[in-house]
């Protein structure tokens, strides 16, 4: 494996940027080493590959936007998600800003049999050795953090036997993530520096990557409530990111079905 190339994390605007100086402290002793090439087995990639629209729920107990959502034990979560019909797992390990932690991803992957999402603000390799080593299928790597140097972070999780969600929040995100191999792309209709919602987002930019000729995973993400919401996104997007209202509703697996019954 290369090394990868410095990013200077500093440049990242908004909250997004107080978010992620935070992590570039956690990692900035952290072993970058990642050891033996593992196979990939595609899990992620291929729960999502439905001709149904397939559903990431989130283990998510608190977000910047929101402050604290629901004091949620994450296996038990994982499992109402599972039996509401989710197809995959998204769980945050970011401490200081949603209440995530690694052990929370060991549990939820104990739990399930679905494949799971690492989602966190990964600025260091060792956070893609750590989301292999703790069992995630996948995870989240972020255009608006990385830059042009996701084409190395992905290189990173497809060594270790990781799919990644590539996310991105505008044309310009869009243009790097399509040039930098990503098999699965995620569009934030959340603006993370400014903690905006604006559902048209995705199907602009999910239409936009299927006429570049993407033939990839689309996934649209963030600021889903109810199914009525799902419309603009069904026979368009493969899947959906949905954390908060369900994290909230206080019956994950019902809240689960009803988002998924048009
Ligand atoms: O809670 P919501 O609005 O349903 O959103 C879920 C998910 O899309 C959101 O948590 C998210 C999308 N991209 C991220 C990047 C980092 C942290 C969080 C996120």
């Amino acid at each position: 494996m290369t090394a990868v190339r410095d990013v200077d994390f500093s440049k990242v605007p908004g909250v997004l940027g107080r978010i992620v100086a935070g992590r570039v402290g956690d990692y900035r002793d952290a072993d970058p080493s990642l050891g033996a090439a593992r196979t990939g087995e595609r899990r992620f990639e291929a729960a999502l590959r439905a001709p149904e629209l397939s559903l990431i729920a989130e283990v998510k107990r608190a977000s910047p936007s929101q402050g604290a959502i629901a004091p949620l034990d994450p296996a038990t979560a994982a499992r109402e998600y599972a039996q509401g019909g989710a197809s995959a797992i998204s769980c945050l390990t970011e401490p200081r800003h949603f209440d995530g932690h690694l052990d929370a991803l060991r549990e939820v992957v104990g739990a399930v049999t679905l494949p799971v999402l690492r989602k966190d603000f990964v600025v260091h390799p060792a956070m893609l050795r750590e989301a292999a080593e703790y069992g995630a299928a996948a995870a989240l790597l972020m255009v608006s953090v990385l830059g042009e140097a996701v084409g190395e972070y992905l290189d990173i999780a497809h060594h270790l036997g990781l799919d990644a969600l590539v996310e991105v929040h505008d044309e310009r995100e869009l243009e790097i993530a399509l040039g930098s191999g990503a098999r699965i792309l995620g569009v934030n209709n959340r603006d993370l520096t400014t903690l905006n919602i604006d559902l048209a987002v995705s199907p602009r930019l999910i239409r936009r990557a299927r006429d570049a000729g993407f033939g990839g995973v689309l996934v649209a993400e963030s600021g889903y409530r109810t199914a009525a919401d799902l419309a603009p996104v069904r026979g368009l997007a493969d899947a959906v990111l949905v954390g908060s209202s369900l994290a909230g509703s206080g019956d994950l697996a019902r809240a689960t079905r009803e988002l998924l019954t048009p």
